[in-house]
């Protein structure tokens, strides 16, 4: 099948000439799960892509520093193969792409990109694939399941991925829940934080982690809130990566005595992240002590309080293919 025979202006239909996705952040690890949980986050990505004579990328807001704009690009890879396993012609491509996501610091930008042009690509080509196809393309481009389970899913993710399958469970926490994330104005790549780890791992940390994590999906799927501070420690990876994130340390022994519910890397970091409970009035401490642990340590860091974004990478049919996606953006988003 050849694409550029086949088009359409209608997004989300088949032989789309232009399709838009917004693809939400995510948080991997929450502590104990390691590789396995991932939330989405209610901070967002946006992909156009569009079939086009010679292939054109562009991309817009601060977050897109350094990203090439040639086809090493990782969107215009990823919808490379989505065409090759559908069988379908591999077309030249116009992507745009802006994105509200920092880059390189714990909150999962790689894998928006990825599932962004994964949904985006298969969107274009009619929706060949299944969701499920695309979950096992993008966990192994990513390596692990949890960045992108989240951001193809929504919610929390509880997910494996052996190495040939990756399976999963949705679960979406209540409202009461909110996330605050402290990102350090440095970037730590997950290539670096990965590369710390040790090979092998105690039993007893191995047993620590199961229970620990166990718990902690059994609390978010009860509403047992007042256990996630038991529940979300980790024995795996936090151990070895807080001589990277000075004042890490502080913050995970402290952050419940200012009102979290429990407090995490996020990701490979640098990110601090905090969970709150919305209804108990105490995000202005956690705020402050965040801020003040890390720049007790030396490192200046910026905070955003977020939601779980309950839904994974969405196809939009409401942006308007006569005009940039920029434009869509200030007149769909930042308004
Ligand atoms: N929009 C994008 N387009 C192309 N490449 C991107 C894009 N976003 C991220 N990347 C690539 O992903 C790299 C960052 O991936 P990395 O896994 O180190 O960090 P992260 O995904 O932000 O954090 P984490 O995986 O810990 O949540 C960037 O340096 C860049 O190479
Ligand atoms: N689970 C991964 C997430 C980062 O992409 C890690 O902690 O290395």
């Amino acid at each position: 099948m050849s694409l550029t025979g086949e088009r359409s202006n209608k997004a989300g239909q088949p032989g789309n000439s232009k399709v838009y996705v917004q693809i939400p952040a995510s948080t991997a690890n929450l502590g104990p799960g390691f590789d396995a949980l991932g939330m989405a986050l209610g901070l967002y990505a946006w992909i156009e892509m569009g079939v086009a004579e010679h292939t054109e990328i562009r991309l817009y807001g601060d977050q897109m520093t350094g990203v090439p704009t040639d086809k090493s690009n990782l969107v215009y890879k990823v919808a490379q193969q989505v065409f090759e396993k559908a069988g379908v012609d591999c077309p030249e491509l116009d992507i745009a792409m802006y994105s509200d996501i920092p880059l390189t610091r714990g909150l999962g930008s790689s894998a928006s990109a990825i599932v962004g042009a994964l949904v985006a690509a298969n969107a274009l080509i009619g929706d060949k694939l299944s969701r499920h196809e695309l979950f096992q393309m993008a966990s192994a481009l990513e390596k692990h399941p949890d960045n992108v389970g989240a951001s193809l899913f929504g919610g929390l993710t509880v997910a494996f991925w052996d190495g040939q399958r990756a399976e999963h469970i949705r679960v979406v926490p209540d409202d009461r829940l909110e996330v605050l994330v402290a990102i350090p104005r440095f970037q730590l790549s997950t290539e670096k934080a990965r590369h710390v780890l040790p090979e092998q791992v105690p039993m007893k940390d191995a047993v620590f982690n199961i229970g620990h994590a166990s718990l902690l999906v059994a609390a978010f799927c009860t509403g047992r809130y007042d256990m996630i501070r038991y529940a979300m420690k980790d024995a795996l990876h936090q151990p070895y990566r807080a001589p990277l994130v000075p004042g890490m340390s502080d913050i995970l022994a402290a952050a419940e005595d200012h009102g979290a519910l429990g407090v995490a890397l996020s990701g490979a970091g640098p990110t601090l992240l905090a969970l709150a409970d919305g209804q108990q009035g105490r995000g202005a401490e956690l705020e402050r002590f965040l801020i003040d642990t890390l720049r007790a340590n030396g490192i200046e860091a910026d905070t955003m309080w977020l939601k779980v974004s309950a839904e994974g990478a969405t196809v939009l049919t409401h942006f308007d293919s006569a005009v940039p996606l920029i434009d869509n953006i200030r007149a769909h988003v930042h308004a």
